[in-house]
C-alpha cells in the first residue's frame, strides 16, 4: 500500500469541506475537479484515509472477469455478491471502502448515505454511468472511475451482429424453425452489400462499426458535429450533417451518447425525414430514441425494422409493443458482453480502484474530488466562467470539420506566474468536451481527455486592465477552423470567439464574434441577430413572455446604429422549439441560435 503522510491525511480533511461547497456550483453534474497540486506538485494524493491500517474491502456487486478479481484480491479483501436488492447492498455497503458495478446495479444516494463515510471509490467497469448518483459520490466524496475503452471492440462487433442478424431475420427465423415451422419465403432478407450505413456518433464504437461496415462493401457516411474530418477521412468516411445522413440512409446505426441534445433525437419528426424501409441498430442508449415514435415508425412502414440491445428503461417492460413487435429483433444491453471484453474491462476498473484506494491519479476518474480551499475561492466564479464559455463556444460549432484547434486568452493584471491557469483550461475543456461526449473531465483527466479527442488547446496570457487583486480580466475562447450555426460569432479572424468577465461575482458573456453583448451566464441565452431598430427588444421579448418564458437578462450590441446587432437573450426556462421558431419569423430577424448553459 502506498506510504501516507500527515499531509496527506488533512489533506482528505480540507477535501471534504471543499466538496459541500462544490456541490452548489452545479445543478446536476458534478463539478468536476481534483486538487491543484500547489506546493507540493507531488502526483499522488490520498483518496482513501491515509490512516487505514488494515487491508480495504471491495465489493464487487456484478459479475467481473476473473484477472480483475485477482488483482483487486492483491490488494483488498474481495467480497463478491451478485443480485443484492437495494436494501441489502445499502446494509453492506458500510463495510466496503469501494464497490464495483456494471449497468446493472444502482449506486444511488441511499447507497452513499448507508455508507456512513466509509465508500471511498465506485468503480464502473464499462462506460455510461448514468446508474452511479454522481452527484451523491461527489457530496460523500466519493471518487468514481470507469473503464472507457475495453469494451470498444466488443460493443461495435455486437452493432454490426445486430445489423446482419436483423437483415437476414436471424432471430425471427430461429424462432419459428424451433416452434417446428420451415418458412423460407417469409424470411428473405435484404443484403448489406451496397447499401449505405449512417453511423450517428463517430467516436471510439462509432468509428470501429464504421471500419467494420467498410469491410462488409457499405457504403459508410457518418454524422458527428465534432469528430475530426480527418479521423473519418482515414477511415473512408464522409462526415454529414444529421439531415443529410438520416435521409440517405438505409441503415443507420447509434452510437452517441445520451445527453440533453441527444435524448429521443430519434422521433417522429426525425422518422419522417428517413427513406422509407429505413433500418435502426442501436447499442448506445435507449433514451436516444423516441420509443413509442418507433414503434409508429414500424407500423407506418418508415422503418422496416429495428435491431436494439438498450432501451429507455431495463429491463424493459414485458408487454413493452416494441421488444414484441415482429420487426424488432433485441437483446438484453449484451453490447459489452464478449469473455474479451469482460477480462479487458476487468483489469481496467481493477487497476483504476486498487489505483484511487492508493491514492494515485486516475486518468479515467469520472469526478475527482480534491480542491484545495484557498484556491477554489478566488477561482469559483472564473471556474464557471471557464466552463461557460467552453460549453457556448463548442455549441456554436455546426458543419462536419470537428473541433480540433483551440485558442484560449486570459487577460490579467497579475504577473504570469501568479496565476495557474490549469484548472481554468481543465474547466474550457470540460465545457468544449461533455455536451459533445460520453467523457466526463475534471482536471485530472482533461489534458488526457483533450488529447484522445486530437483537441489542441493553447493558452495565451496578456496583460489586462483592472487590479491585480482580482485574479483576472476577461477570457476568450476561440475555435478555429470550423463553421458556426451563428454566422455573427465568427470574429475578423475566421474563429468562433466568445469572451466573458466575472462581474460581482457573476459570470458574464462579454463578447461574441466581433459583438460586444453582456449578459449574465445563468439559465440558458438565445443569441439573435437583427437589423438594429427600434421595437426589436419587445418583439422577442413577447414572444417569450407569451409562452410564459422568463427573461433573466437582455443586451444588444452593434457595429453602428441601425446596421447589424446581435442581442443576448438570457432566458430562465428553455423555449419550446415552436417559441424559437416564432423569434425566427420576425422579419429583422437574421439568424438565432440557443444555447444550453
Ligand atoms: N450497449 C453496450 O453495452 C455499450 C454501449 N455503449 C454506449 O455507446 C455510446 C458510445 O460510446 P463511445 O464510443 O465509447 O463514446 P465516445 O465518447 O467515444 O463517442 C461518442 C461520440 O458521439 C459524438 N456525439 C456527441 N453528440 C452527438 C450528436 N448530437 N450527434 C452525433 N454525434 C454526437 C461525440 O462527438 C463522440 O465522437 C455511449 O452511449 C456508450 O454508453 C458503450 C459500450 C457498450
Ligand atoms: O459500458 C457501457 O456503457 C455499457 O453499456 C456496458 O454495460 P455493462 O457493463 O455490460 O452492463
Amino acid at each position: 500500500m502506498a506510504a501516507t503522510t500527515s499531509t496527506a491525511a488533512s489533506s482528505l480533511l480540507a477535501t471534504k469541506k471543499n466538496l459541500s461547497s462544490l456541490s452548489l456550483t452545479s445543478a446536476n453534474k458534478l463539478p468536476a475537479f481534483s486538487p491543484l497540486l500547489t506546493s507540493s506538485r507531488r502526483q499522488r494524493f490520498i483518496v482513501l484515509s491515509a490512516s487505514l491500517n488494515s487491508k480495504p474491502t471491495v465489493l464487487v456487486a456484478e459479475k467481473l472477469g476473473e484477472a480483475g478479481i485477482n488483482l483487486l484480491k492483491d490488494f483488498a479483501n474481495v467480497d463478491c455478491s451478485y443480485n443484492l436488492s437495494p436494501d441489502e447492498l445499502c446494509t453492506k455497503i458500510s463495510l466496503c471502502d469501494a464497490i464495483i458495478v456494471r449497468s446493472g446495479t444502482k449506486v444511488s444516494r441511499e447507497v452513499f448515505e448507508s455508507s456512513g463515510g466509509r465508500l471511498k471509490v465506485v468503480g464502473r467497469a464499462g462506460v455510461g454511468i448514468d446508474n452511479v448518483d454522481l452527484a451523491a459520490a461527489t457530496e460523500h466524496g466519493c471518487l468514481v472511475v470507469n473503464a472507457p475503452t475495453a469494451n470498444t471492440v466488443a460493443a461495435a462487433e455486437h452493432g454490426i451482429a445486430l445489423m446482419a442478424a436483423m437483415a437476414r431475420n436471424v432471430a425471427q427465423a430461429d424462432a419459428s424453425v424451433k416452434a417446428g415451422k420451415w418458412q423460407r419465403s417469409k424470411y428473405v432478407g435484404v443484403s448489406l452489400v451496397g447499401k449505405t450505413l449512417a453511423v450517428m456518433g463517430f467516436g471510439k464504437v462509432g468509428s470501429e462499426v464504421a471500419r467494420r461496415a467498410k469491410g462488409l462493401g457499405m457504403h459508410v457516411i457518418a454524422h458527428d458535429p465534432y469528430a475530426p474530418a480527418d479521423r473519418a477521412r482515414a477511415i473512408g468516411v464522409e462526415l454529414v450533417s444529421f439531415d443529410e445522413a438520416i435521409a440517405t440512409a438505409d441503415f443507420i446505426s447509434l452510437h452517441m451518447p445520451l445527453t440533453p441534445a441527444t435524448a429521443k433525437i430519434l422521433n417522429d419528426e426525425t422518422f419522417a425525414k428517413m427513406k422509407k424501409g429505413v433500418r435502426i441498430v442501436n447499442v448506445a442508449r435507449g433514451g436516444v430514441i423516441d420509443e413509442d415514435a418507433l414503434v409508429r415508425a414500424l407500423d407506418a412502414g418508415i422503418v422496416a425494422q429495428a435491431a436494439l440491445d438498450v432501451f429507455t428503461v431495463e429491463p424493459p417492460p414485458q408487454d413493452s409493443k416494441l421488444v414484441q413487435h415482429e420487426s424488432v429483433t433485441v437483446t438484453p444491453h449484451l453490447g459489452a458482453s464478449t469473455m474479451e471484453a469482460q477480462e479487458g474491462v476487468a483489469i481496467e476498473i481493477a487497476e483504476a480502484v486498487v489505483g484511487a484506494l492508493k491514492g494515485e491519479l486516475a486518468s479515467t476518474s469520472v469526478n475527482a474530488p480534491m480542491v484545495p480551499a484557498e484556491v477554489l475561492t478566488e477561482l469559483k466564479p472564473y471556474v464557471e466562467l471557464a466552463e461557460k464559455l467552453g460549453r457556448l463556444a463548442v455549441q456554436l460549432v455546426s458543419g462536419g470539420s470537428g473541433v480540433k484547434d483551440v485558442k484560449v486568452t486570459y487577460a490579467s493584471a497579475r504577473a504570469p506566474d501568479d496565476l495557474d491557469t490549469r484548472v481554468l483550461r481543465a474547466m474550457i475543456t470540460k465545457g468544449l468536451i461533455e455536451p459533445i461526449s460520453s467523457v466526463f473531465v475534471n482536471l485530472v483527466n482533461a489534458d488526457f481527455s483533450a488529447k484522445q479527442r486530437g483537441l489542441r488547446i493553447s493558452e495565451e496570457r496578456i496583460l489586462g486592465d483592472g487590479s491585480p487583486e482580482s485574479p483576472l480580466h476577461f477570457i476568450q475562447v476561440q475555435i478555429a477552423n470550423v463553421e458556426s450555426k451563428f454566422a455573427s460569432a465568427i470574429s475578423e479572424n475566421g474563429e468562433i470567439k466568445v469572451e466573458g468577465r466575472v462581474k460581482d461575482g457573476i459570470p458574464h458573456l462579454t463578447k461574441v464574434g466581433s459583438f460586444e453583448v453582456d449578459v449574465s451566464l445563468e439559465g440558458s441565452i438565445i443569441l439573435c441577430r437583427q437589423v438594429d431598430q427600434p421595437g426589436m427588444i419587445g418583439k422577442v421579448g413577447s414572444v417569450l413572455g407569451a409562452e410564459n418564458v422568463n427573461v433573466s437578462f437582455m443586451s444588444v450590441g452593434r457595429i453602428a446604429p441601425r446596421k447589424q446587432a446581435v442581442m443576448a437573450i438570457g432566458v430562465d426556462e428553455q423555449p419550446r422549439k415552436e417559441t424559437l421558431k416564432k423569434i425566427g419569423d420576425i422579419p429583422a430577424v437574421e439568424e438565432f441560435v440557443f444555447l444550453k448553459l
